[in-house]
Formats: C-alpha cells, structure tokens, sequence
C-alpha cells in the first residue's frame, strides 16, 4: 500500500527514478548527491527530476537555464529553507543563512544594509582587505612560502574586523581556536539520518556540533565587550549597528541578541571557508598553468607596478586578471549544489506545479560547466570571460553566488560583493609579489630496508 501511495505521489512531479518506502530513490544515484551522479540523473530524466529522501520530494535543477528559471521566475516562492536537525542544532531558525519567514528578512534584510554602511564594495573594506593581504605576504616573507595555509585567517579577519571591530594578528592563540573551529564544522549529516541515536553516540557529528558552539560563546564575548565599552556616538562595526537596532521600536522586531549572535556566525561561516579555498584553488591553478601566470605578471606590471596599492577599481585596467579570477571560480566550482531551497507556498517551477514544503536542489555546477553556454567547459581557460579584442565580458551563466545578479532580490549570496573584493586583491597581491610555483614531485613516503651484498 505504501509504495502504491508513493507511485501515486510520484505522478505529480518531475520524472525521476522510482521511489520505494522507507529508502526512497536515491538509490538510484548510490546514495550519493555528487557531481556524477547528477549529471547521470539529468541524462537520463531531463533538466528537472525528483529524487525521494524516503517519503520527501527533492527536485533537482540541472543545467543554466534551469537553474535560473526554477530560481528566479517565482524567487520569493522558493526562498524558504529546509529546516532539517543538524540545521536546527546549528541555528535554532536563527540569523539568515538557514532561517526563514520574519527572522530571515530582518535579518538579511540588516546585514546587506551594515555590511553597505561599513564599506562592502567601497573603499571601506577595501582598506581591511588591503591590510590582510598585507599581512599574508609578510607572513610568506617571515616563513619562506607558507602563506597558503592562512588564506582561511586572512579572509577571516576581514569578517572580524566588520563585526568586531578589529583584527587579530596572525600568530594570536585565541584567533587560531576560532579558525580551527570554524574550519571543523561541515555538516554532520548522520545527525540527519539517526537524529535521536546520534545525539547520544560519540563521533565528529558531536565534535562539529560543540564546534557552533564555541564559535557562539567567542561571538558572545565579543558583543559582551562592546556591551562593558558602552554606547558610542558613531557605530562603528556590526555589533555597533545590531544593539542600535536592539533599541529602535520596530514593529513585530526580531531584532534580539540570539539572532545578533547567529547572523555574525552565518557571516563566518558562509563567508571564510568559501573564499579561502577559491584562493587555494587560484594558486593551484597558477601552479599548473604557468603560462596564464606569466601572462597576469605582465598586464600587471603593463598596467601597475610592482608598489602599487591595489584597489577594487583596478580589475577595469586589468582585463586579463579578471578573467582569470572568473575562470577561478568557475573551474573551481567549490559549492556544487546551494543550499536546498524549499517552496514556501505551492507554485510552479518550469511548468510542474509543486506544492508548498517541496525541496528543491538547484545544481550550480551544472551551470558552470553547461556546454551549451561555455565553449570549452572542461578546460581552464580565461579566454571564456573576454571577447576577441582582450576586453573582459560578464557571463549570464557565471552562477558561482547563485542565480540572481541582484542582492537585495531573494536568497542569493549576501557577501558576494565582498568576495569578489578579497579575491580580487588578495590575488593580485600574490600574483604581483611572488612567483608561485609547485614543487618537485615526491614519492608518498615510503619504509626501504638496505642488506648488505
Ligand atoms: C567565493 C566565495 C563565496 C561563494 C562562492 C559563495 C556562494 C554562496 C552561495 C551559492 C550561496 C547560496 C545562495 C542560495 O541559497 O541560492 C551563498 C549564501 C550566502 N553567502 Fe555566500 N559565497 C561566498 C562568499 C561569501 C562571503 C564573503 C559572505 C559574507 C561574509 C557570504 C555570505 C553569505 C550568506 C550570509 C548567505 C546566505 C544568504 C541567505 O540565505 O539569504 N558569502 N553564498
């Protein structure tokens, strides 16, 4: 009887494998949500599909434009988040990147419009990134090439010098804590599978949950401070603007100090780990095409020198540069799929009616790599983000932060503008002050015994 009901449930969304009780039909994909088994998903049921998670419904988005259709044709109706347990311990319906309804538009609504007053795409942050790049040659000077592993510190502490006010050096203990616990926190996912049974059993799903947790207390201290410092006349950081706010009258506020807590949490989290593994994967990228290397160290010195402060506003004098960085983050595709989205009320995504509560998996990487709008998708070439007299040229298919090019629209990446400014003169400052190159190849270590002949 329950498979028949699940067959019957079926007929009304996109084609897919068949579901079965209890384990659905992701055993179609091997129980696994990874690139190759979307793309065998899409190939053999089509740009849109549905996977079952048990008796829940996942539709998947494959290829650019369905992608952006299924994002953007009725955003606000698929803006909601799923609200799964490893969410909940994570942030209790809490901050913006996983809450919904109110919350999530106060929320998202007040980081967009700090993070513009404290100097998100202006010289503002510009001076903080400076700073951090600053500091992460230096370290590369003092330590003879080990900058790369403090990508994570140095984009970090561009976060903190927004929320908190200020930086931290890259040799203090209590920012390595913070570094080291922000970098541990991936998902837990058994917690989603065996919620109750979990909670009891030790293991790294309990190591990442007590991870949220001292992130949480450290930002609580922070706020704490700023409480113990009193009122200033000028707010002057995240927390400044946040217990201002706590004070105004606003109707139905939920403006508290749970969600201030929460929504600095999201910034760290959505924004450090994102940012610094794109920049590893640009000096990768420098290591094994040294010629495209070459060829940024030359617009770069054509256009600036090797003293020149570096700005944002640079990268229009630097067409080459800043295809290279797009084909980064292109090739680099480090989110594969967002965030699920979840419909808030029945709707209509490319022609299917869905009702409220259904999941959907828009798949980024499909649209990075979709080949009917990229030339050459499996190879690294910049070549995809300039036009034939060298000019750079923005690409309807870059969905690297998502499918909408407007921040203030539904759900798509908040800090975009921000990273693209860290990565932007982070880069150049590698590039320009350094060569950088990999070195020789190793056999994995090894244990020989030589006898005497
Ligand atoms: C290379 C760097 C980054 C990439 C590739 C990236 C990508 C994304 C993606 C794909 C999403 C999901 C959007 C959706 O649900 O459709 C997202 C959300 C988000 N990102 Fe980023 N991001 C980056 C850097 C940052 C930075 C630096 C910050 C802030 C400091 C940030 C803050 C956020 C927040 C708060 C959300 C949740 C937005 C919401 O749910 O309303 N991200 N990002």
């Amino acid at each position: 009887v329950q498979f028949l009901k699940l067959q019957w449930k079926s007929c009304r969304f996109p084609p897919g494998p068949t579901p079965f009780p209890i384990i659905g039909s992701i055993w179609w994909i091997n129980f696994r949500a990874d690139h190759g088994s979307l793309k065998k998903l899409a190939k053999r049921y089509g740009n849109i599909s549905t996977l079952w998670l048990g008796h829940k419904p996942f539709v998947v988005l494959h290829g650019f434009q369905a992608v952006k259709d299924g994002l953007t044709t009725h955003s606000e109706d698929v803006s909601g988040r799923l609200q799964t347990t490893v969410f909940k311990r994570m942030a209790n319906g809490k901050g913006i990147l996983v809450s919904n309804g109110l919350i999530w538009k106060h929320q998202r609504r007040f980081g967009i419009g700090t993070l513009r007053k404290l100097g998100m795409g202006n010289k503002g942050m510009e001076c903080g990134i400076q700073t951090e790049a600053h500091y992460l040659v230096k370290f590369f000077r003092d330590t003879n090439g080990k900058s790369f592993t403090k990508f994570v510190h140095a984009v970090s502490n561009v976060i903190c010098a927004v929320v908190f006010g200020h930086r931290f050096s890259l040799e203090d203990e209590t920012f390595h804590q913070l570094i080291e616990h922000l970098c541990r926190m991936p998902a837990p996912q058994m917690c989603e599978v065996l919620p109750g049974v979990m909670n009891h059993i030790p293991g790294p799903h309990l190591k990442a949950l007590s991870c949220c947790d001292f992130v949480r207390s450290f930002i609580r201290k922070e706020i704490q401070s700023h409480r113990e410092r009193g009122t200033v006349d000028e707010p002057q950081d995240f927390i400044d603007f946040y217990l201002d706010q706590m004070t105004q009258n606003v109707p139905d506020s939920t403006y508290d100090e749970d969600n201030m807590v929460q929504s600095i949490f999201d910034l760290f989290l959505a924004g450090s780990e994102t940012t610094a593994t794109t920049l590893r994967w640009a000096l990768l990228y420098m290591v094994a095409y040294p010629d495209i290397q070459e060829k940024v160290q030359k617009e770069l010195d054509a256009a600036l020198g090797p003293s020149h402060l570096i700005c944002y506003e640079d990268r229009k004098k630097l067409p080459y540069t800043n295809a290279v960085i797009h084909e980064i983050m292109r090739y680099g595709n480090i989110v594969l799929i967002t965030i699920p989205r979840q419909a808030v009320k029945n709707t209509t995504v490319l022609g299917y009616q869905l009702p409220k509560g259904t999941l959907i998996i828009p798949n980024l990487d499909s649209a990075l790599f979709d080949p009917k709008y990229w030339e050459t998708p499996h190879q690294f070439n910049p070549g995809h983000f300039l036009d034939k007299d060298g000019n750079f040229v923005a690409r309807e298919a870059f969905l690297a932060f998502s499918a909408d090019k407007f921040i203030d629209s539904h759900r798509v990446c908040l800090g975009e503008v921000l990273a693209r400014m860290e990565l932007f003169i982070i880069f150049f400052k590698e590039v320009n002050t350094q060569i950088i190159f990999g070195s020789t190849m190793k056999p994995h270590p090894y244990k020989i015994c030589a006898v005497l002949r």
